[in-house]
C-alpha cells in the first residue's frame, strides 16, 4: 500500500454524517475520514468539533482524521482525544506565540494521538523544520492546496514543490495534500510525493463515489515517486477501522 485516501466530510450531507461516514469506507472504499473542523476564526467559516466526533465515534471504527483550522489548538487535545480522533493535525500558523510547538506536539503524542502538523498556502515549507524536528516528531505533514476555510475551490499546483522537497528531505513521511485534489489534479500531487490524499467535492460530487476512489488510488499508487507506506501505527489504525 502507498496511499491513503481520506475524504473530506465538509462535502457529505452533515445531516447524515454517521451513514455518509460508514457508507464512504465500508461500500466506496476510503481508507481515512477526514474532518474538518473550522472556529471561524482561524477560517471565515464554521463546521462541527469534537463533540461531533465523539457521537461519530459510536457509528463508525473508521479512522479520524481531524484537520483543526482553529485558533489556539492547544487548548483542543484532550477533547478531540476523548472523542476519539486518531490524527489530531493543527496549523503552525495557528499556534500562538507563547505555546512551544514542540510542547503542544508532544502532548498530542502522550495523549495517543498521531501527530499532523499543517501549512496555508502562504507559509514557507521551511518553517516546518525550523520550528520542529519533524522524523521523530511528526506524523504527517499537511501541504494545503488552497487557501482553508472551504470546499469546492481549485487546486493550486504551485504548492506542489513544497510536496517535493519535503518528500525529497523525508522519505517514509506521511504528506498530505488538501484542496482541489481529483482525477486530474492527483497527476500532479502523486508524483510530487504526496501520499495521504484528501477529497471533498471530487468524491462526494461523484455519480459513483467507489469508482472515484479508485480513481485516485489507482493514480497514487502509479506514482514512481511513492514506496511502500511504513507508519505502522497508520497502518494498524487503518486496517482497525475498516474492519
Ligand atoms: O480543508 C478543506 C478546506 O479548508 C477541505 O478539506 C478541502 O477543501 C477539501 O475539499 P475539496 O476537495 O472540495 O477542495
Amino acid at each position: 500500500m502507498k496511499c491513503f485516501i481520506a475524504p473530506s466530510m465538509l462535502s457529505c450531507d452533515f445531516a447524515r454524517l454517521a451513514d455518509e461516514s460508514l457508507a464512504i469506507v465500508k461500500q466506496n472504499g476510503a481508507d481515512w475520514l477526514h474532518i474538518d473542523v473550522m472556529d471561524g476564526h482561524f477560517v471565515p467559516n464554521l463546521t462541527i468539533g469534537a463533540p461531533v466526533v465523539k457521537c461519530l465515534k459510536k457509528h463508525s471504527t473508521a479512522f479520524m482524521d481531524c484537520h483543526l483550522m482553529v485558533e489556539n489548538p492547544q487548548n483542543y487535545v484532550k477533547a478531540f482525544k476523548e472523542a476519539g480522533a486518531d490524527m489530531f493535525t493543527f496549523h503552525l500558523e495557528a499556534v500562538p506565540k507563547e505555546v512551544q510547538i514542540v510542547d503542544l506536539i508532544q502532548s498530542i503524542k502522550d495523549s495517543g494521538m498521531l501527530v499532523g502538523v499543517s501549512i496555508k498556502p502562504k507559509t514557507p515549507v521551511e518553517s516546518l523544520w525550523e520550528t520542529v524536528d519533524i522524523p521523530s516528531m511528526v506524523d504527517m505533514i499537511l501541504v494545503m492546496t488552497v487557501e482553508p476555510g472551504f470546499g469546492g475551490q481549485s487546486f493550486m499546483a504551485d504548492m506542489m514543490p513544497k510536496v517535493a522537497t519535503l518528500r525529497q528531505k523525508y522519505p517514509e513521511l506521511l504528506i498530505q495534500v488538501d484542496g482541489g485534489l481529483d482525477q486530474n489534479t492527483i497527476k500532479q500531487a502523486a508524483p510530487a510525493g504526496a501520499n495521504v490524499i484528501v477529497a471533498g467535492s471530487s468524491v462526494f460530487g461523484a455519480k459513483d463515489r467507489g469508482a472515484a476512489i479508485t480513481g485516485l488510488r489507482q493514480a497514487c499508487e502509479a506514482s514512481p515517486a511513492l514506496s511502500e507506506i511504513t507508519h505502522r501505527s497508520a497502518l494498524e489504525r487503518t486496517a482497525r477501522g475498516k474492519q
